[in-house]
């Protein structure tokens, strides 16, 4: 199958992953409103096309929280990448660190921080979920720190889980319960399930001896209720961040009261992000929320955004609104789940070419030189 953009990883990832981790990765909560607006905002928005400008030696590179980057984007955390193809975590940070750009391990991964540690050279960036348990919560901050990451980005927005209806459809569980549809499913995939015997690596790497059983989604359900703290609020950073004693990003930010507050609260930047709309259901998009979350705090911290990144189009236009960077969570997974390592690697360089034509395109030579001048009036939210 050719492949020409991200659309394609996507088709071909979902003839050879699991349908219900194809699903997991491809779905919103409740009536995936929010879900489907953080790409469908991005795509109202238009370029204003310039001619006769010289566009020759162009450059895309820039710097997230100090680090340098080939272009400004990041690959977001996600859960249960190790279930789109067999060690998925170490393949794509791999191919983020090939390509020059930072891999954030989701506390929810299969492989764990030490194993994918282990396998890069660049240092990885660590998503912290907070637990009640602060201890278990302090180990893992210790091993992130132990393991080299030199960035914790803590999740502020699933205290509580959104509701996924296809996950309940399907019965999620990790690994998949050999119900009757699921055998029937899985063997159509040969290739994901030759990946899955070869790999030892098949359940929860961070949490081991913590998730008592992952096998059917009630359990897991029940596990994240029982385990994150919904207490959790601005007063806890202190000691997470004094405890880290590193760079502290946080994520889930869609509010500028909230931004104020993380700021406040000693963030080193923000992520405006709704969770790829798998959490509240009928937010704003994230590229809605964006501009006045830059307006608020864009000045004294970095604003990222996450959210209905599929090109280097969509990227283009959050960096124009004020993003300092982007994260992508579905793009790189369709590129995992298709072809693994090799897909991730295409993904990345599918947004990088498309990043560089629209940008030439756009009459500019340099990302550091991109404002909203790019974009035409009155298609994008200020
Ligand atoms: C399958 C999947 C699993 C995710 N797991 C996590 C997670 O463990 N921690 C987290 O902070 N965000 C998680 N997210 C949210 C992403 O970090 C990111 O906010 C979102 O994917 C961005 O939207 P996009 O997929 O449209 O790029 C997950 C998203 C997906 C699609
Ligand atoms: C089924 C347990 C998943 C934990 C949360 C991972 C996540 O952030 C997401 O799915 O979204």
């Amino acid at each position: 199958m050719t492949i020409t953009c991200v659309d394609d990883l996507q088709r071909l990832a979902r003839r050879r992953v699991p349908r219900m981790f194809y699903d997991y990765a491809d779905s919103g909560s409740w009536t995936e409103t929010t879900y489907h607006a953080n790409e469908t905002d991005l795509a109202a928005i238009r370029f204003r096309q310039k001619v006769m400008v010289d566009m020759s030696n162009r450059q895309l590179g820039t710097t997230m929280l100090g680090e340098s980057l080939a272009m400004p984007v990041a690959i977001a955390p996600t859960g249960l990448a190790g279930m789109q193809h067999a060690d998925g975590e170490i393949l794509a940070a791999r191919a983020a660190e090939r390509f020059g750009i930072p891999y954030t391990l989701s506390t929810m991964s299969i492989c764990s921080i030490e194993d994918v540690a282990a396998h890069t050279s660049r240092p990885i960036w660590f998503q912290l979920y907070v637990m009640k348990d602060k201890d278990y919560i302090a180990r893992l901050i210790d091993r992130a720190r132990a393991a080299g990451c030199s960035a914790l980005v803590l999740t502020a927005d699933l205290q509580i889980m959104g509701q996924r209806h296809k996950d309940v459809i399907n019965g999620l569980s990790v690994p998949p319960k050999p119900t009757l549809p699921t055998i029937a499913n899985l063997a159509t995939k040969w290739r994901w399930g030759l990946g899955m015997l070869r790999t030892k690596r098949r359940t929860f790497g961070n949490i081991a001896g913590h998730v008592d059983d992952a096998t059917n989604l009630e359990s897991l359900a029940a596990w994240t209720a029982s385990q994150f703290d919904t207490s959790l609020s601005w007063d806890d950073i202190k000691w997470i961040k004094d405890r880290w004693g590193g760079k502290l990003i946080i994520k889930g930010i869609m509010e500028p009261e909230d931004a104020r507050s993380a700021v406040d609260a000693g963030a080193d930047a923000i992520i405006v992000s709704n969770h790829g709309g798998r959490q509240l259901d009928g937010a704003l998009s994230s590229i809605q929320a964006l501009p006045g979350i830059v307006a608020a705090v864009g000045d004294r911290v970095e604003v990222h955004m996450d959210g209905g990144i599929r090109s280097g189009q969509d990227v283009l236009k959050a960096i124009a609104l004020g993003a300092r960077g982007v994260y992508i969570g579905r793009a790189y997974l369709y590129g995992l789940g298709a072809k693994g390592e090799e897909g991730v690697s295409e993904c990345l360089e599918i947004i990088r070419k498309e990043l560089d034509t629209t940008l030439a395109l756009c009459g500019l030579r340099d990302i550091q030189d991109v404002t909203s001048d790019i974009l035409v009036p009155g298609t994008y939210p200020e």
